[in-house]
C-alpha cells in the first residue's frame, strides 16, 4: 500500500543569513574591510497552512528583518525561503506571491492614508491583485472585509477617513485590508503593541477568529510574551539573529529551557527567582556580543567551555527545540508557571 504524499509547508526558511554593513565613520566607509552585523543568523523553520507563529524578541534581535526577508524585500546572502515550494526570490511572478501574503504593520495612524476613506483603503489590495472584477463585486468583497472585523455599521464605516476612528477601529481596517482578498500567510509585526491595553485582546482574538475561519497562517511577530499566549501555536524566540528556542508556544512558555528565555519570561512576570541562569542586563548592546559560538555566553550563568562552539539546535522532544549546549545530554524539565 502506498503512503500518502506529505504535504508541504507552506512556508518553509531554511538556514537563511543576512548581514549588514556597519559604517561608522568615513574611514570605515572608504576601508576595503567594512565591519558588518549578522542581523539573521542561520535561521530556519516551517509554517502550515492555518498555522499561527510566534517569532518573540528584544528590539534589535531581528524579527523585522525576517518579515522583510520573507516579504522578498530583502535578499538572504545564503539559504533559501519557499513558498508553497517554490523560492521566493528566483520567482518571476512576484506579483502573484504578494497576492498571497498580506502586512499588518504596527503603528495603526500611520499605515493608513488620512486622506483617504476607508472604502477605498480596503480596497487598495482588489485593484492591484483583483481588478478583472467589476466595481459591485469588489464593493461588496470591501462589506465583508468589514463585516468579518467587526466595522459596523458597515455602510457608515465605508464613508469615514482613518482620523474619524479610535486606534483599535484602524488596527481592524488595517486587519480588513489584509483579508479583503483572502490572503494564505499575514505577517503582523506587533500589530497591538501601540493599542490601548483594553483592546489588545479583541484585536487578537479576531486576528485568531480569522486565521481559524479563513484558514490563514500568521506569522505574529512581537517582544511581549504575555500577549503571544492568546495567538500562537508555536513560537521562536529570537536572540541577536538566531531562534534560540522553538516548539508549541505552551510547551515553550511553560517549560523554557535557553537562559534567555527565562529572562523574558521573568520581565513578564517581574520574578527574579530564576536569575541564576542569567545576569541581568538592559536590552542588546550588539557590540558585546561575542563573535564565535553562543551570543548568550557572556549572560549567561549555565555556560561553559564548549559554548564558544558554533551553535547547535537540540531537540528536546518532537515539540521543542532549544539551541544550548547545556542540553546536549541532558533531558531537563523544570515546569514553571507563568500565569
Ligand atoms: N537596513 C539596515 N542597515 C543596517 N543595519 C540594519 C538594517 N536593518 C536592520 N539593521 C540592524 O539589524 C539588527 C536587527 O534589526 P531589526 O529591525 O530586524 O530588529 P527588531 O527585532 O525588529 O527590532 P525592533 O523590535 O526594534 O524593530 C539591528 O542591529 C539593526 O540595527
Amino acid at each position: 500500500m502506498s503512503s500518502l504524499p506529505v504535504p508541504l509547508p507552506l512556508l518553509q526558511v531554511k538556514n537563511i543569513n543576512k548581514t549588514f554593513p556597519i559604517h561608522r565613520n568615513i574611514f570605515h566607509l572608504l576601508s576595503s574591510s567594512n565591519p558588518a552585523r549578522k542581523a539573521i543568523d542561520n535561521v530556519s523553520f516551517d509554517l502550515g497552512q492555518g498555522e499561527v507563529l510566534v517569532i518573540a524578541g528584544e528590539s534589535g534581535s531581528g524579527k523585522t528583518t525576517l518579515a522583510k526577508l520573507i516579504m522578498g524585500a530583502l535578499i538572504p546572502d545564503d539559504g533559501t525561503i519557499s513558498f508553497e515550494g517554490n523560492y521566493i526570490h528566483s520567482l518571476k511572478k512576484r506579483k502573484a506571491l504578494y497576492s498571497m501574503i498580506q502586512m499588518i504593520h504596527q503603528d495603526p495612524y500611520s499605515s493608513l492614508n488620512p486622506n483617504i476613506k476607508i472604502k477605498d483603503i480596503v480596497m487598495e489590495p482588489l485593484k492591484i491583485h483583483e481588478n478583472n472584477l467589476s466595481r459591485n463585486e469588489k464593493d461588496e468583497k470591501v462589506r465583508l472585509a468589514l463585516r468579518r472585523t467587526r466595522l459596523e455599521p458597515v455602510e457608515e464605516i465605508l464613508e469615514k477617513y482613518p482620523t474619524m476612528l479610535s486606534g483599535g477601529q484602524r488596527q481592524r481596517v488595517s486587519i480588513a485590508r489584509s483579508i479583503v482578498k483572502i490572503p494564505k500567510l499575514i505577517i503582523a509585526d506587533e500589530p497591538v503593541s501601540m493599542l490601548d491595553i483594553s483592546v489588545r485582546a479583541e484585536i487578537l482574538s479576531l486576528l485568531n477568529e480569522l486565521r481559524k475561519t479563513l484558514n490563514i497562517s500568521i506569522i505574529y511577530i512581537t517582544h511581549d510574551l504575555a500577549t503571544s499566549r492568546f495567538i500562537g501555536d508555536k513560537i521562536g524566540i529570537m536572540f541577536a539573529g538566531s531562534i534560540i528556542e522553538y516548539g508549541e508556544i505552551d510547551e515553550v512558555l511553560h517549560n523554557p529551557l535557553h537562559p534567555y528565555t527565562w529572562m523574558l519570561l521573568d520581565a513578564v512576570t517581574f520574578s527574579t527567582n530564576e536569575s541564576k541562569f542569567y545576569k541581568s542586563f538592559d536590552g542588546i548592546n550588539l557590540s558585546e556580543l561575542p563573535l564565535k559560538g553562543c551570543k548568550f555566553y557572556n549572560r549567561c550563568k549555565l555556560s561553559f567551555t564548549d559554548c564558544t562552539n558554533d551553535l547547535e539546535q537540540f531537540d528536546i522532544s518532537k515539540r521543542h527545540s532549544v539551541s544550548c549546549f547545556y542540553y546536549r545530554n541532558q533531558n531537563i524539565n523544570r515546569n514553571r508557571n507563568i500565569d
